[in-house]
């Protein structure tokens, strides 16, 4: 039980995922970057892994702080390892994130499964062993035939209906694309997207993440219009009192805050202040499962729904594991990708996705990602 290492193997991966100037992802030739495997090892030669930016687990982090944390600890005490490390990132000079805390605690629960030989949701306490899924689509570009103009996103909708997707969010267009933000745009998109699936499927959307509040309301009312699910990240998650007055002033749930930093103590305060009608969380926004757990138990308690922010098997054992969150987030999609081939570092999905729209949680162990240690080793660059 006892750990005594934690290791960080960098490899490089080839993708088709490319980051614009404001980090948003958008389709491209194929590359290779460079991907990171932390695992955490005990005395008895039990792992656990996960994954993250190799930034995350740079060797300065992982010798100042994880590893004077969690060696010699014994690995079953993740609330008091995730608090140990989440109290040492005041006085880390910020260079201990809540994306490092959350790989590790990743990697703690995969590492309590494996040598359990539990799936990490059944540990937890199990919910569901399948979840419906909506499909998360890229935020808009200028690519023809991609997602340039509002019909295309219709098109593109249309073949997710017929994938077996009941939900969809649109990311619609953002700077750095040149003509945008632009809220009527925003709205045509989404009106041409219910046009082409109909009344029944659930439509949200994900829009320009500074609009001005003015802006955010007339999106709001149009989105009212269209029958939408919620409106999400409109305006800058560091004003809660912003979201406070859109919810005041619209219909439509609000649904956050994803990016805003503070992870379940900030989202406390947005339930306690009104300023969103559906909570957001996110295993790699909060700094873990553990954190995650938190804010969903949170939210329970105030009758408010939360909805996880990303796939990964991390964000869908949060998911299988609470009843307060209707969706799995599956993306993100765009017309040029094919989700469903994955990553070439695992040998299976981890959200596999039936023709009804139901993500089936894999009954592996741990997270239970399938993990190719071979391609890992033979592409390793440190
Ligand atoms: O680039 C972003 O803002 C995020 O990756 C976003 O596209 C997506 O992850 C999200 O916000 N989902 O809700
Ligand atoms: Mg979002």
């Amino acid at each position: 039980m006892i750990i005594t290492d934690v290791e960080v193997r960098v490899f490089r991966t080839t993708t088709r995922r490319h980051s614009d100037s404001a980090g948003h992802a958008h389709p491209g030739p194929a590359h290779q970057v460079e991907q990171a495997m932390l695992t955490i090892r005990t005395e008895n030669g039990d792992e656990g892994h996960s994954f993250t930016a190799p930034e995350i687990v740079r060797p300065h982090v992982i010798e100042k702080f994880v590893k004077k944390v969690l060696i010699g600890q014994d690995h079953r005490d993740r609330e008091r390892l995730w608090q140990d490390l989440a109290h040492w990132q005041r006085g880390s000079a910020a260079q201990l994130t809540d994306r490092t805390l959350a790989v590790v605690d990743c990697a703690l629960w995969d590492l309590a499964g494996r040598s359990l030989g539990q799936p990490v949701y059944k540990l937890i306490g199990g919910y569901r062993d399948k979840v419906l899924a909506y499909g998360s689509i890229m935020c808009g570009d200028e690519l023809e035939g991609g997602l340039a103009a509002p019909d295309d996103y219709g098109r593109f909708a249309e073949t997710l209906v017929k994938r077996g997707y009941r939900g969809i969010k649109l990311h619609t267009w953002m700077p750095p694309v040149s003509w945008a933000p632009d809220v009527k745009m925003d709205l045509k998109a989404c009106a041409a997207v219910r046009e082409a699936v109909g009344p029944d499927i659930h439509l949200m959307i994900d829009a320009f993440h500074w609009y001005s509040r003015t802006d955010a309301l007339a999106l709001g009312r149009g989105l009212e219009k269209l029958d939408f699910d919620w409106i999400e990240e409109p305006m800058d998650e560091q004003s809660m009192s912003s979201y406070k007055w859109l919810a005041d002033n619209l219909d439509i749930p609000i649904v956050g805050p994803e990016s805003a930093a503070g992870k379940h103590w900030h989202r406390a305060e947005w339930l306690k202040a009104g300023a969103c009608d559906i909570l957001r969380t996110g295993v790699n926004d909060v700094g873990g499962i553990t954190p995650a757990l938190k804010t969903m138990h949170l939210a329970e308690a105030f009758g408010v729904e939360c909805e996880v922010h990303g796939n990964t098997a991390m964000n869908l054992h949060v998911v299988a594991a609470t009843k307060n969150c209707r969706w799995y987030e599956r993306g993100l999609l765009h017309p040029f990708l094919e989700y469903d081939d994955g990553f070439d570092y695992l040998k299976t999905l981890s959200d596999p996705m039936d023709a009804e729209g139901f993500v089936h949680v894999p009954d592996r162990a741990g997270l239970g990602e399938d993990i190719d240690f071979d391609f890992i080793e033979n592409n390793r660059v440190r």
